[in-house]
């Protein structure tokens, strides 16, 4: 069985799930895998946060707003009277509840709630647009499976069970309907698997039934060379290998939730990117094939924090990364890049939560300087290291400030780091160079 998962675009207009619906309806049997429609998860959070900033009114406002597209977008989609009837009851439902949590004291679980309905909604209502077209399909709830543990990594153990039990309880149908998103932490309570956590939903139900492709259906023919909102001259990859395709989910390819591939690679489950506006368009197959070698695509990560710390009692002295890398352990916070030299190391940090207290802990051993608002350009692609496009890097951003470089970590990625200001002017620069033939 494959699993494909329809991103918010795709189910984002009435057209666009006419598309969905052609690409899914070929008789054989599937699971797919719905985002919220687009912009509504980001509505969800602006309410969520209008009830933590005591703006209840405003939340209300924006609350009836999407209710009233919601309804618009029900009428334009289900002609049948009953099943209009019964959605747009759901969809009220809905509203009701997130008016009634205007009401209430903020709190994560409140948030957590508020944004699950997104992916509840569009779930039904792509449920009863497939009833009316007499397609055979079923519901099934994500959150009787989808579960994560305390470490917020997938339980893939519990999610096979349930899943297997849900399945088996749903009697026979062709299409398999299930929310992308959202799930249960350990406690039991909603949670969610991070913003774009769609695409980690479906990789995540594909390891788990042993599918035989997880195909990520999105607004644009595939994984591009680099960011194609930043950048000019932009083509898709037919071909990534797992390594590759994890380096640009990680290092901002917004196409792909940093986690997409991890499920499905063990098992070397492929991962077909294709195109619902385009579905007879080729798209990328990730799968553990490597090929060609040298410089294949680019992503740049914003929101970099860069922490130089310096120690004279580092000269010749053993145990003090041990202490530096301490301090992040204990504030849970993850380090992207790191160099160092004989008296400082440099290191970054997405995450700056806890930076505070980071910072008032390194202070205690070293001189600290921080700068923020840093970018990392990662350079994917099959040994990419030893390539001879590689040493014209230099060449290429001399007018550029490279504030680190991390080179021979692996041999798929090479990663710059600068300041976020001079991000679209080195991404452009790379692609004319690199890729577009422009020579030096
Ligand atoms: N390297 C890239 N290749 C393709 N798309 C990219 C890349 N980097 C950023 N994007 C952006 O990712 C968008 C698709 O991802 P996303 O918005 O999450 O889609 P969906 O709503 O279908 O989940 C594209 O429209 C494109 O603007
Ligand atoms: N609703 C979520 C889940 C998601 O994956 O959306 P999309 O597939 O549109 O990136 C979000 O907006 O983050």
């Amino acid at each position: 069985m494959k699993v494909l998962k329809f991103g918010g675009t795709s189910v984002g207009s009435v057209e666009n799930m006419l598309n969905v619906k052609s690409i899914i309806n070929d008789g054989a049997k599937k699971v797919v895998v719905l985002s919220a429609m687009s912009g509504t998860t980001n509505q969800l959070v602006a309410i969520a946060s209008d009830i933590e900033n005591n703006t209840a009114n405003e939340a209300v406002d924006k609350i009836n707003k999407l209710h009233e597209t919601y309804f618009e977008v029900i009428d334009t989609l289900l002609q049948n009277e009953s099943l209009n009837a019964e959605t747009k009851a759901y969809v009220s439902e809905v509203f009701n509840f997130l008016v009634e949590c205007t009401y209430k004291k903020s709190s994560e679980l409140l948030n957590n709630q508020i944004v699950a309905q997104g992916e509840l909604m569009s779930t039904f209502m792509f449920n009863s647009f497939l009833k009316q077209e007499g397609v055979s399909s079923v519901l099934l709830p994500a959150l009787d499976f989808m579960k994560i543990d305390s470490f917020k990594e997938p339980d893939i153990n519990y999610i096979k069970e349930h899943l297997e039990v849900v399945l088996n309880n749903a009697g026979p149908a062709d299409i398999y309907i299930t929310q992308g998103f959202i799930c249960l932490d350990d406690s039991g309570a909603i949670s969610n698997l991070q913003r774009g956590g769609s695409d980690y939903t479906a990789t995540i139900i594909g390891a788990a039934i042993k599918a035989e492709e997880v195909q990520i259906w999105t607004d644009i023919d595939g994984m591009h060379n680099n960011d194609p909102r930043y950048v000019e001259n932009t083509h898709p990859i037919s071909d990534l290998s797992f390594d590759e395709a994890a380096e640009l989910a990680y290092f901002g390819a917004k196409i792909l939730h940093p986690q997409t591939v991890t499920p499905v690679r063990a098992d070397s489950i492929p991962v077909r990117l294709k195109n619902t506006m385009n579905p007879e368009a080729h798209g990328t197959l990730i799968s553990s094939k490597t090929s060609e070698t040298g410089i294949k695509a680019i992503a740049a990560k914003d929101n970099i924090t860069a922490i130089k710390i310096k120690s004279a009692r580092m000269l010749q002295a053993h145990g003090f990364l041990k202490k530096v890398f301490e301090i992040f352990e204990t504030y849970q916070t993850s380090i992207d890049m790191i160099t160092t030299s004989e008296v400082a190391v440099s290191l970054t940090i997405d995450d700056d939560k806890n930076l505070d207290k980071i910072l008032v802990e390194l202070d205690k051993i070293a001189s600290i300087e921080v700068d923020k608002n840093q970018s990392i350009v990662c350079l994917v692609g099959h040994t990419v290291v030893n390539h001879q496009d590689t040493f014209k890097l230099f060449q290429i951003l001399q007018d550029v400030k490279i504030r680190m470089i991390s080179y021979g970590g692996s041999n798929n990625n090479i990663s710059l780091l600068i300041d976020s200001s001079d991000k679209i002017n080195t991404l452009q620069k790379l692609n004319n160079y690199l890729f577009e033939l422009v020579t030096l």
